[in-house]
């Protein structure tokens, strides 16, 4: 039998700052990381609507999505997991503290890379700095 795979989806969520942009980072109270908003998919949800859905929960933005950007691949408590990213613009909103998310943090591009927690959702933000030189 095929193991089912759990489908995810997330954002690499922008706004500009002067000439310049900064990266939404989450921090999870039930991990203690700082990550990408991202989350799981709703039984038939197209996974960039699923993107933005997760987006408003966590940070309390709406967003554009643009271009895609990779996937992730791994094994989460023994099942194939796999989550779909695109980078999107933010638009309006505003955060309140969640039981997903209790924090927020707009960072530039090279300090959002260093408070990211982990090693594997790093080489995000240089897809994203890749997607946004090509225009
Ligand atoms: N977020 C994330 N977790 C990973 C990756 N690789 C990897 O081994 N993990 C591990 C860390 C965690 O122990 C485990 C589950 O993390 P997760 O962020 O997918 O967990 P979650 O189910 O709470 O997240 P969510 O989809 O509901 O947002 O997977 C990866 O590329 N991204």
């Amino acid at each position: 039998m095929t193991e089912q795979v759990v489908r995810a989806a997330g954002c690499v969520l922008w706004r500009a700052a002067g000439a310049d942009v900064e990266l939404a980072l989450v921090h999870r109270p039930k991990y203690d990381d700082w990550s990408w908003p991202k989350g799981k998919l709703k039984p038939g949800e197209d996974p960039l609507q699923g993107a933005v859905r997760e987006v408003l929960e966590e940070t309390g933005m709406h967003c554009v999505p643009g271009a895609a950007l990779p996937t992730a691949r791994y094994v989460a408590a023994g099942r194939p997991k796999v989550v779909h990213y695109w980078e999107a613009r933010a638009t309006v909103g505003s955060f309140e503290p969640n039981r997903e998310v209790d924090e927020v943090l707009w960072l530039p591009p090279d300090a959002a890379r260093e408070r990211l927690t982990h090693e594997w959702d790093r080489p995000l933000v240089d897809a994203f700095l890749a997607v946004r030189r090509e225009g």
